[in-house]
């Protein structure tokens, strides 16, 4: 009698939750239509294990199965990916996409949710997006053009002195520019807390984001249990709130000093705190992030365009037959060239979508703020969305071949590498401003080779921001006038 009365309960309570959950879809799903399709989840974690690391060659395959738009639910998050050009631009440029999912270990153990990239859509991140996008829009980033100019001949000079130090250089070099934009400061070798700073930060925010950690995001509980994965990504996560705290905090902080004695170089954070119109945790923040966001993001755009460049030689020799004829010897590259060098603009193209450093937006996903429905699907409020940029379709993908962009033909990466929408990277222009004028001065001056010794094998790596594995290269001064060119700084 005991059991069947228990069983009786059991299945009663069954049915209600089926009714409420039915209920609940029907509120929040008026026209009752399906979700996506997706692959079939498993019981209670869904399609957790069917994510591998390089999600985004997965991703492309279901393209194949389930079409443009698919559907998964990872431990009860609903993620949406999206698989075309089309169906980013007509979803992703909506406001109800425009905000971000929160993330345990962002926002509460590294304490980083008000940067940018992560802070929820609303008027702080429209402040933000406004300080920014002033401060880096195309006109104003003239005003840094001389600054870069000079910068990377100092890269070009230790192309010369120290070549099997070039990649470190060159992250030197992006963190000189971006700290001299941000804060007017100069940046002095490898081991300047702005480098290591930065650098510790974005591990961080990586190891936070990496698929394999999502499970802390949705039962943060598990970060406390020590000796476990969980609980030393808790010791990490203190360790990164510490850096992140100096990293925001300190070179703000002194720029307002020397502001305060009246000494302070032209800056972003100058401009910003003179113009009085941002509350001051906006333009801490933003800045911050412009100073995270600057540096490791430009420098994997630009090695991968190195590598393609040792990989296919008679690009860089058209590259370099381009830049002859337009600059000739004697001086090196400036801005003003640009216009006259298509072969370099579909050079950095052709790098962005052969090697898009956030091909399926794993660090930087939107989440849904109201129900939508698109192309005959329900997809629910709170999903989490990622733009899969990766399956942008372009013939023989594996071949790094500019020529596909000659003349305006093919879609410009441009269009999707850097986001959509009200959430598009405010770095854009800045960022092809550096890797324009970085990669036109090496190639006017330098050959770059396969070393004798190595194969030049990079694998890709990274979660957040897919980066090229350092490599090794072998750089000489083109002839002597280059040689002298370079040395004489
Ligand atoms: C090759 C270089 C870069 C690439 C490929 C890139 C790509 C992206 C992408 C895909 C997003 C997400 C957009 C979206 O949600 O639709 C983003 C956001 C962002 N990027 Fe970039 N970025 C680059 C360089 C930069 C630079 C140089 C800066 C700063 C100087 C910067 C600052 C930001 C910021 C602040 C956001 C957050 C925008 C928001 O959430 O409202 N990025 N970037």
């Amino acid at each position: 009698m005991v059991n069947a009365i228990f069983a009786l309960g059991c299945a009663t309570l069954v049915l209600v939750v089926v009714l409420l959950h039915w209920r609940e879809r029907r509120l929040s799903n008026p026209r009752n239509l399906p979700l996506p399709p997706g692959p079939k989840p498993e019981p209670i974690i869904g399609n957790v294990r069917q994510i591998p690391e390089e999600s985004w060659l997965k991703f492309t395959e279901w393209k194949d199965v389930y079409g443009d738009i698919v559907y998964l639910n990872t431990l009860g998050t609903r993620i949406v990916i999206l698989n075309s050009y089309k169906t980013c631009t007509d979803l992703l440029e909506k406001a109800i996409y425009s905000d971000r999912p929160r993330f345990y270990t962002m926002d509460t153990l590294m304490n980083l949710g008000q940067i940018t990239s992560l802070a929820p859509y609303g008027p702080a991140l429209r402040q933000h997006q406004e300080l920014l996008r002033s401060a880096l829009h195309q006109k104003a980033i003239e005003q840094y053009q001389p600054m870069q100019i000079d910068r990377v001949k100092w890269y070009l000079s230790t192309l010369v002195m120290e070549p099997d130090n070039f990649l470190s250089n060159l992250h030197l070099l992006m963190g000189r520019i971006v700290v001299h934009a941000a804060y007017g400061a100069e940046v002095q070798s490898v081991e300047d807390t702005y480098i290591t700073w930065s650098k510790a930060v974005i591990e961080g925010v990586t190891i936070g984001m990496e698929p394999s950690n999502m499970i802390y995001n949705i039962f943060p509980f598990f970060l406390h249990i020590p000796g476990t994965r969980g609980g030393k990504l808790k010791i990490l996560g203190a360790e990164v709130r510490k850096i992140a705290d100096k990293m925001f905090n300190i070179p703000f902080d002194a720029v307002k000093a020397s502001m305060d004695a009246g000494a302070a170089s032209p800056s972003v954070v100058a401009t910003v705190l003179k113009s009085g119109k941002y509350a001051e945790e906006v333009a801490k923040w933003a800045t911050g992030t412009l100073y995270l966001a600057g540096t490791n993001t430009t420098y994997g755009t630009v090695i991968a365009a190195l590598f393609a460049m040792i990989k296919y030689p008679d690009v860089q020799r058209k590259a370099q037959a381009e830049i002859d004829r337009v600059v000739g010897e004697g001086r090196l590259p400036t801005f003003a060239d640009r216009p006259a060098l298509p072969y370099i603009d579909c050079l950095i193209k052709e790098t962005l979508r052969w090697r898009p450093l956030i091909p399926a937006c794993l660090g930087v996903p939107r989440s849904l703020l109201e129900d939508d429905y698109y192309e005959g699907y329900w997809i629910p409020k709170g999903t989490m969305v990622m733009p899969n940029v990766w399956s942008t379709l372009y013939e023989d993908p594996e071949r790094f071949w500019p020529e596909r962009f000659e003349g305006g033909k093919g879609l410009d990466p441009r269009l999707w590498a850097f986001g959509f929408g009200r959430r598009i990277c405010p770095g854009l222009y800045f960022s092809n401003a550096m890797a324009f004028i970085i990669l036109a001065s090496i190639l006017a001056t330098f050959n770059l080779s396969k070393p004798i010794d190595d194969d030049a094998v990079s694998l890709e790596t990274d979660a957040l921001i897919r980066s090229l594995d350092p490599f090794k290269c072998t750089i000489k001064p083109r002839s002597a006038s280059a040689a002298a060119l370079v040395e004489s700084r």
